[in-house]
């Protein structure tokens, strides 16, 4: 027999499915699983259990740990709550010892369950700090609801202090921070890293910066909705949120309108193309590219495991249970609704479509019942769960006083979380199901029931309606269902009376038409990995090679850490915003302030590396910042930092060609209105960004194709920029002077004439370098530095820092998926001001995510609340021994 390999799947999710709570008294774990979420808890079940062909890994956040305390033997938190001795929960700061940790993860993954669960560890003061981004931003937002502060909404914060977005955000960043971690220590080449839900937006481009050498396989799956652009564009977070998810190879959604949406938003604020196609499956898929590199998104609704589902629905316990609901409704009609109550799951407009319901067809009255379970959610203390908890009240007891009678209320409502044989038992009995959510992702209810319908048992399954709210995600997939506007409570009043009315056939052909559609988890699971294989093999073609973000931690580390730095900034699309008018770019306020403080460190030296001319670079940058090197047209020309001389680099050349270049670009200017020439000392720059983009394009092609002709008789180079196509001598370029800038004793004044001299040694030249830069000539820096690195790699192998390397960052300014030979990227100048912000101390670390290491209480490691922290927790355990020895002696 051969033995097969099962590839490795690291599935990371929100939280672990249980519940976890800590008994102290008898340093033992209490582990109930978690209700809700059963699609996703079903798949994880079979990549566990059945799967042939993978071998999962759990990465999840406990969630909250609670503490169960019987006596006060032990208090350490500063809370008054911890002091009470009764056997409760407490939810106050938790200290654990490494054995108790230890302890909960052998737990979790004991042998009869033998299961790989990884929990990630966030243990602070207020735990559930760590939801309320996702909670009170984006899931509001996803759904359609604007709620800009989330205020209303939550009270949090590690000291009492009202939450705001801010904080919630860099909890956000490290919560995500905490998974890459996590990921980081379990990843083996070959790996396929599997991302779930909106809580970790930002781990796939977290994962691809820690592994920048590698080609890792990263799949996104979005359970819930994704709004469209004119909502997604309403978070102030959002182009944050979408370069963190675009870092994986394929990003999945429930349907194909999800997917659409999240394309749109793509291309409106990342600048992305997207070429539209269909998968395998014969659903929409799109390759878009997006910041350095190709990703694949589509579509693929979640199913249900509907083995089990049959085999849990159909025993004989549940006949006895459907029989006494029977005989409890009888010769009634049943409509069963199971929601959670929340704003978007549709209870009030339930309520009030059965309420016309019973309005305009007065013989049903007496005749139905509505039986609708309304599970609470996370947030059931919330200011609006309490005014939609009464909002729903009033409407069941209206409804109840109008319609019902001293033996009969028409609707029968539990505010509960019920078991899963009274759901099947529900499910089963129903003689229709309402669903009229006004926003969700995919409605399992929906799938279960129509899974149990399409049965045929004791008590006729077989064939019962379906009415799905078209704001549903499931919608799409079940199209033949009865589908309706919630808001329009007629229109689903009319329907709940025709779906009564349906006669057996009628219900059995409905029913036909829908059980073959609703997915399984099994096959849900495989299409998944196995899709997101091929996307990942088409990722590592050759010329698709995927470009990290920049790793800005990690350069801030690097950054602290050298003592002779050296900055190769090109201008135009990296340090400002390209612009119609090239007279326009010039530099904010910002970026002076930023270049000022930079230029103060006397460990470094700044250039600027560009294609505008001598004048334009010393009139908005050398005359205002003295300490800035400058470098005009691509090369040519030459300003040492603090020198007031140009060095023409070029003086020796002819340049009799420019006559020539410029007839010919004249000629194009006059066949393309809105194109002009930039006529420097030496470059000629032909701009077209003013004409008609297809006009501009196409006469930039034959222009270049008319230049080439003769480029090589004067030693030309042709290059094409950002709606423009430049030319000068082919012997100078920005790789060139980078050359000479890196060969150099950091420091000391260049001499620009004598040849470069590589026999400088390491501790002279720099020991960190950042080169950024937008266009194809930056290529040439990027080129240069890796040609220098691979020389250092021979040359000083011992002397590389303390990430394996000599502190070069070749960066790429890039919006679209630029093929380039830099090792990271920036999106885009805002970004590019943000990273140069963080080094000079006017910018969060948490404003932008990158692999930080952390705690397992969530700070920063090494930072001074991580050590103090650390304290508290030594504390803390040393209060646990003595007090066991006490016990022991007693
Ligand atoms: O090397 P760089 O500093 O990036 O300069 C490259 C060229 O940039 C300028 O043109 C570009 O930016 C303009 C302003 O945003 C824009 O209008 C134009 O379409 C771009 O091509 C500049 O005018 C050229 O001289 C530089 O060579
Ligand atoms: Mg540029």
């Amino acid at each position: 027999m051969t033995n097969h390999k099962k590839q490795r799947v690291i599935n990371c999710i929100t939280q672990l499915p249980y519940k976890i709570q800590l008994d102290e008294d008898n340093n033992s774990w209490n582990v109930t699983p978690l209700t809700g979420n059963s699609a996703l808890y079903s798949s994880l079940d079979y990549l566990q259990d059945e799967s042939k062909d993978y071998e999962q890994i759990v990465v999840g956040w406990t969630g909250e740990i609670s503490r169960k305390v019987n006596n006060n033997n032990i208090n350490t938190s500063t809370s008054s709550t911890n002091s009470n001795t009764n056997d409760e929960d407490i939810e106050d700061p938790l200290y654990l010892t490494k054995d108790q940790m230890t302890n909960l993860t052998d737990k979790l993954n004991n042998e009869e369950n033998r299961k790989n669960y990884n929990p990630i560890w966030l243990l602070r003061r207020n735990q559930s700090r760590w939801r309320n981004y996702a909670e009170n931003v984006i899931w509001p937002t996803f759904h359609y609801i604007l709620n800009p502060t989330g205020t209303e909404s939550i009270i949090s914060g590690d000291d009492n202090s009202i939450g705001n977005e801010n904080d919630w955000w860099y909890d956000y960043v490290r919560f995500n921070e905490a998974y890459a971690m996590k990921v980081g220590e379990l990843y083996q080449k070959g790996d396929v890293i599997w991302i779930h839900d909106y809580y970790l937006l930002l781990l796939p481009q977290l994962i691809r910066m820690k592994f920048p050498n590698d080609n890792v396989t990263i799949g996104y799956f979005n359970h819930v909705p994704w709004p469209s652009y004119e909502y997604f564009r309403c978070l102030s977070k959002r182009k944050q949120i979408l370069d963190g998810v675009v870092g994986a190879n394929k990003i999945c959604f429930q349907n194909e309108q999800f997917s659409r949406h999240f394309v749109s938003s793509c291309k409106r604020l990342l600048d992305s193309t997207a070429k539209k196609s269909k998968n395998s499956l014969g659903i929409d898929q799109y390759q878009i590219s997006a910041y350095g590199g190709d990703v694949l998104v589509d579509s693929l609704p979640i199913g249900v495991n509907t083995k089990l589902l049959l085999q849990d629905a159909f025993t004989q316990d549940i006949d006895s249970k459907v029989l006494a609901i029977k005989e409890a409704y009888q010769n009634k009609k049943i409509i069963i609704g199971r929601d959670r109550l929340d704003s978007v799951r549709g209870v009030v407009q339930k309520l009030r479509a059965f309420e016309t319901f019973l309005a305009m067809y007065p013989e049903w009255r007496d005749q139905v019942v509505l039986i609708q379970v309304s599970s609470p959610t996370l947030k059931r203390n919330s200011p609006e769960t309490i005014k939609l908890e009464q909002q729903v009240n009033e409407l069941v007891n209206s409804i109840n006083s109008e319609y019902g009678s001293l033996n009969f209320s028409p609707v029968q409502h539990y505010y509960m979380r019920i078991p899963k044989d009274v759901y099947m038992s529900l499910l089963r009995v129903a003689d229709l199901c309402l669903i009229t959510s006004v926003r969700d992702g995919m409605n399992t209810t929906a799938l279960e029931y129509i899974t149990i319908k399409s049965n045929i048992s004791n008590f006729l399954c077989y064939g019962n309606p379906l009415i799905l709210s078209e704001f549903s995600g499931s919608s799409t997939l079940l199209k033949d269902a009865i589908v309706v506007n919630p808001w329009d409570s007629v229109a689903v009043a009319k329907s709940i009376n025709m779906a009564l009315k349906l006669n057996k056939d009628e219900m059995g052909s409905l029913e036909a038409k829908l059980w073959d559609k609703v997915p399984t988890t099994q096959s849900w699971t495989e299409n998944f990995l196995t899709s997101l294989n091929a996307s990942s093999n088409l990722a590592n073609q050759k010329d698709r090679k995927i470009t990290p973000a920049l790793n800005r931690p990690v350069l801030l580390k690097n950054y602290k850490k050298a003592e002779r730095r050296l900055f190769l900034f090109d201008y135009d699309g990296t340090l400002t915003p390209i612009v119609q008018d090239p007279a326009a770019a010039i530099p904010t306020a910002r970026l002076y302030s930023i270049l000022h403080k930079l230029s103060q460190d006397p460990k470094n030296q700044i250039w600027i590396i560009s294609g505008r001319d001598q004048q334009f670079l010393n009139k908005w940058l050398g005359s205002k910042n003295t300490e800035l090197g400058l470098s005009a047209e691509h090369g040519c020309f030459v300003k040492d930092i603090r020198s007031p001389d140009w060095i023409n680099l070029t003086e020796k050349t002819d340049m009799s060609w420019q006559e020539r270049v410029s007839k010919v670009m004249e000629d194009f200017t006059n066949k393309t209105p809105g194109s002009f020439i930039e006529k420097k000392k030496v470059a000629l720059t032909w701009h077209y960004r003013r004409s008609v983009p297809e006009l501009g394009e196409y006469s930039a092609e034959n222009l270049k194709t008319e230049l080439i002709k003769f480029a090589d008789d004067y030693g030309l180079e042709v290059m094409e920029g950002k709606a423009n196509i430049e030319v000068r001598p082919r012997f100078v370029n920005k790789g060139e002077i980078v050359k000479r800038l890196v060969w150099h004793e950091n420091g000391t004044d260049q001499d620009l004439l004598k040849p470069i001299d590589e026999n400088i040694t390491r501790d002279k030249m720099p020991d960190f370098i950042l080169c950024l830069g937008d266009d194809s000539t930056d290529e040439d820096m990027f080129r240069e530095l890796n040609v220098i690195e691979d020389k250092w790699h021979d040359k000083f192998k011992d002397q590389k820092n303390e990430w394996g390397h000599f502190g070069f960052y070749p960066v790429k300014v890039a919006s679209a998926s630029k093929q380039t030979v830099a090792k990271a990227h920036l999106t885009d100048p805002q970004q590019v001001l943000d990273t140069l912000g963080l080094l000079v101390g006017d910018v969060s670390l948490f404003q932008s995510a990158g692999t930080v290491e952390l705690d397992a209480r969530g700070h920063v490691k090494d930072s001074e609340s991580s050590l103090k922290s650390k304290l508290a927790t030594e504390a803390y355990a040393m209060k646990r021994s003595s007090s066991n020895n006490v016990n022991n002696k007693a």
